[in-house]
């Protein structure tokens, strides 16, 4: 079988608000990046399948014959990709011969391309290709490179498959999947978010599916297309952590302080809703010192509720304390732990 070939890219975001809370239900607010992850897919014809993974040092390639036997025999499950195929998943774990919960980044990556290669493909002839990924994002620094690397694999092999058209022609300038495929590229990035993250909420995936800035409520992907101009500051700690590692650290806080947490997480919930509102007033009347003062101190009291949440860094306080010194204000932005974190700079703020 001689697949299409093609080339795809989708943006990384930044979350202002809400990060953690959203896993819970909570809004957030988030946008995406001008750093993107790019995917070339081509056809082969050497009965193998490889990915190329230069940024995580990811050199894999398998025969057919052996990613055959992995068969998941799915039927048009095309459609789906809402929920993991518990079963695909312990076959590929021992392919990968994996044994603990929480893998390193080469073979993460490596069973969410299998996974979405082989729900794909797998019921029908599998093809020869290969696939190679490289980004201008930080790998695992809160600014959903994992989410850019998902949305690009789903959208290359749905494409690849014939599920959704080629997505720019040789004489247009520009382009633009419907609606409908755009949601299908995202429910199967979801799942390959799910392989990376172990309970994501979406937030990212739905940003590096449709870019632009969007509210995110329990699944809702809510546009806002009237957003005022702010310029953020992004610092990278460099301080490496994992996603699936922090969500699962506020989990097991939830669970052993119900009580204490579950208010951090509504008041995370407020902080998103009034920082929307004041974004909205921004563009519907002239901004006022007072519309970034209310930005500001919603940075600070949300970089609290993180650190309550125990996803801190000191690396990150440092930041806080930094930034604090010349009058900006920051928070942690993703999944904390290290990572990047955002300042809101004011206009005019000296270079
Ligand atoms: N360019 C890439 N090539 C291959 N795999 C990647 C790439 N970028 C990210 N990944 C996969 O995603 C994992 C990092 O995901 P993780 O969710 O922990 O961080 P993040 O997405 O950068 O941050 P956040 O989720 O907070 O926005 C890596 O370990 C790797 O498995
Ligand atoms: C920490 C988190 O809220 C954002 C990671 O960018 C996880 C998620 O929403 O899936
Ligand atoms: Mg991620």
């Amino acid at each position: 079988m001689q697949v299409r070939d093609c080339l795809i890219s989708a943006p990384g975001k930044a979350i202002l608000h809400g990060e953690h809370a959203v896993v819970h239900g909570k809004v957030a607010l988030a946008v995406s990046l001008n750093l993107r992850t790019y995917l070339q897919l081509k056809a082969s014809s050497d009965g193998k399948v490889s990915i190329k993974l230069p940024n995580i040092d990811t050199f894999v390639c398998w025969e057919l014959s052996e990613l055959k036997q992995l068969n998941p025999c799915l039927s048009g499950k095309k459609e789906e990709g809402q929920c993991l195929d518990p079963e695909l998943v312990k076959r590929l774990r021992e392919f990968l011969g994996v044994t603990n919960e929480n893998l390193d980044s080469s073979t993460t990556a490596t069973l969410a391309f299998l996974y979405i290669y082989l729900s794909l493909f797998g019921s029908g002839e599998m093809p020869s290709l290969t696939v190679c990924v490289w980004s201008e994002l930080p790998t695992g620094a809160g600014l959903g490179s994992s989410a850019a690397y998902s949305v690009c694999l789903a959208a290359a092999v749905l494409c690849a498959s014939g599920a959704i058209p080629t997505p720019l022609k040789e004489w247009e300038h520009t382009t633009g999947w419907c609606q409908e495929d755009l949601e299908l590229i995202n429910s199967w990035a979801f799942q390959a978010e799910k392989i990376v993250h172990g309970n994501p909420s979406g937030v990212d995936n739905a940003v590096g599916t449709w870019g632009g800035m969007l509210k995110f409520l329990a699944g809702k992907i809510i546009p806002l297309s009237r957003v005022p101009l702010l310029r953020i500051l992004l610092t990278n700690t460099k301080v490496p952590r994992s996603t699936k590692v922090l969500v699962a650290r506020v989990k097991d806080k939830i669970n052993k302080f119900p009580s204490i947490l579950i208010p951090v997480l509504d008041s995370v919930d407020a902080i998103s809703c009034t920082c929307e509102k004041v974004l909205n007033e921004m563009t519907r009347e002239p901004i006022k010192g007072e519309h970034y003062n209310i930005l500001e101190e919603l940075i600070d009291i949300n970089q609290h509720h993180l650190n309550v949440m125990g996803v801190g860094h000191p690396s990150l306080d440092t930041l806080c304390q930094v930034t604090a010194a010349r009058g900006l204000h920051s928070k942690l932005t993703g999944a904390g732990g290290g990572g990047c974190g955002i300042t809101l700079l004011r206009p005019g703020a000296a270079q």
